[in-house]
């Protein structure tokens, strides 16, 4: 049981959503940091838009750097239960960004980077192969449900515009593109044909309608190319590989490139973020940190640099596929040569062995990568390099990274991670097991487990379940050492030597 209660910040209209947990034995109930906006969200940012008024800058970032705490910062801040000053700050100094395009105001304010908790992207969008625009909406809202942070809109094929707006409108999270994308359909599927005019429309069309961030890969340069001849998997981005496919045939260096700060200035009245695309990422772990991904990374951090003259906000997208001793050596040389950006990676994947099970091989990575001080996680799903995912593979990819996510929050500090694992743990330990499911990541399947073997009601107030039985429960003979040495250490020491050790854990009674 969740109820959906709200925060109001320093302005009436500024009313932050959390999802508290009452807990029945009379405690305050958990606030957790909700995502799960209304199926059809309201524009909450309107007003606040309106405001500010148009302009040919109107960044999060831009503010920021003038000192001007905006609505959206301080909603984000509240959310984390940090104070606006520090979201303020961070976006400032480039080290987190606030994706909130002007043209989405349904969109709810959250901040990323590493200060801030562990952030999650959810993967969605059509293929040419499968999918409608309804599927996919199904898919946002189940996504952020679960607890997604943002959601990516990868929709390919047919209908991409119809689809991408559907999403929006119903988006309480930010959303994400890669434009490319749609340019590549727009010239009929032929890299060779794409433009810097075709792709620039696009950019233009899709802020027009309220993307948050853009996957731009302007790092593949065409010297970066070679690089990546001799790999077991070559160019795993597709991005990447229709960049390099264009650079090749022209022999010229990429229009993303050449043109990178004629769309600072369309990301800059927008407020769109750049997620500047690891195009050149690996897709096995042989390939990881190899000279085509780094040399990459390199010229990412140029861009960030020149994003930032024209108060653009950045994050930086990173791997891939990585084996586990080479996660730290990511995220240390992204945040030297990316002047402290913040880091978004897909995964990564620590094994190549596990077709099916992704989800598992990459939270393993996340949780690494997270720890080491990335912003945000974009999940994999067990259908990663097989198919399409469906909600089944959406809700899995979720939660797995949410585990990582927390796991890494844990490890980092952040002052609000501690207490929900703590009142979970104390109402397990309490054998308040209504509690417990209502404290987990995902309740229903927790009280469907534990009904699979005992779904009789007073099995929910046992001091035992079936995994040890009442014997053998080990928290319950923990309750009986706690009463012991309630009683008193000493005098049952003085019984236990007087019966000459016949007096050993006597039974409390209960
Ligand atoms: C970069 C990542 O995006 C994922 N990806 C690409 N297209 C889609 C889609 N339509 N839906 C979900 N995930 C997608 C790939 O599986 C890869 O992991
Ligand atoms: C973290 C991350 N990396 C990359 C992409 C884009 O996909 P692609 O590079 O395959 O076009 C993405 N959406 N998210
Ligand atoms: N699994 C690939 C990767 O790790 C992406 C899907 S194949 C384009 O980058
Ligand atoms: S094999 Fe599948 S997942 Fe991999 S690049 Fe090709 S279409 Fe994409
Ligand atoms: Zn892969």
């Amino acid at each position: 049981m969740r109820n959906k209660v709200y925060v109001t910040g320093s302005r009436p209209d500024l009313r932050v959503p959390f999802a508290e947990v009452p807990l029945s034995d009379g405690s305050a109930p958990v606030r957790l940091y909700d995502t799960s906006g209304p199926a059809t969200p309201s524009p909450v940012r309107r007003a606040w838009i309106d405001e500010r008024g148009p302009g040919t800058n109107v960044t999060q970032l831009h503010y920021a750097r003038r000192g001007i705490t905006t609505p959206e910062m301080e909603f984000a801040a509240i959310r984390e239960g940090l104070p606006p000053a520090l979201v303020r700050e961070e976006i400032a100094a480039g080290r987190a960004i606030l994706p909130a395009n002007v043209n989405h105001p349904e969109s709810e304010p959250m901040v990323i980077g590493s200060r801030f908790l562990v952030k999650v992207n959810a993967n969605i969008g059509t293929s040419a192969v499968t999918s409608t625009v309804d599927e996919e909406v199904a898919k946002l809202t189940w996504a952020t449900r679960w607890g997604a942070d943002t959601v990516m809109d990868l929709s390919t094929g047919r209908r991409i515009r119809e689809t991408r707006e559907a999403i929006l409108r119903h988006s309480a999270v930010p959303i994400g593109t890669v434009p490319l994308y749609e340019a590549l359909e727009k010239v009929g599927g032929d890299p060779v044909k794409l433009s810097w005019e075709v792709f620039r429309d696009t950019v233009i069309e899709q802020a027009e309608q309220g993307v948050d961030y853009m996957t731009v890969h302007a790092g593949v340069r065409l010297a970066h190319v070679p690089l990546a001849a001799e790999r077991i998997t070559g160019i795993v981005s597709r991005g990447g590989s229709i960049m390099a496919a264009w650079c090749l045939a022209h022999h010229e260096e990429s229009f993303l490139y050449t043109h990178f700060a004629e769309l600072c200035e369309i990301f800059a009245r927008y407020d769109v973020s750049f997620s500047l695309g690891d195009g050149l990422r690996p897709g096995s772990v042989a390939d990881a940190n190899d000279a085509a991904q780094f040399a990459e990374l390199r010229t990412l951090g140029e861009l960030t640099s020149i994003a930032w003259e024209h108060d653009v906000q950045v994050m930086i997208e990173g791997p891939g596929h990585v084996p586990m001793h080479k996660i730290k050596e990511n995220v240390d040389l992204q945040q030297e040569w990316c002047h402290e950006a913040p880091f978004y990676t897909l995964g990564p994947l620590t094994t190549d062995i596990a077709p099916a099970y992704d989800h598992i091989t990459s939270a393993i990575g996340a949780a690494m990568i997270a720890m080491y001080g990335t912003a945000m996680l974009c999940y994999v799903t067990p259908k990663e390099h097989l198919g399409l995912p469906d909600r089944d593979d959406v809700k899995a990819g979720v939660i797995a990274y949410k585990i990582a996510a927390h796991a890494a929050d844990l490890a980092k500090g952040h002052p609000t991670a501690r207490e929900w694992d703590d009142a979970l743990s104390r109402a397990r330990f309490e054998f308040r097991w209504e509690d417990q499911f209502n404290l987990s990541l995902d309740p229903e399947t927790a009280r469907a487990y534990h009904d699979e073997t005992l779904p009789a009601a007073p099995a929910k107030t046992a001091h035992f379940c079936s995994m040890c039985g009442p014997k053998f429960c080990s928290m319950r003979i923990s309750h009986e050492l706690k009463e012991y040495a309630a009683q008193g250490m000493a005098a049952k020491s003085e019984e236990f030597v007087a019966s000459g050790g016949k007096v050993y854990l006597p039974v409390v009674p209960r």
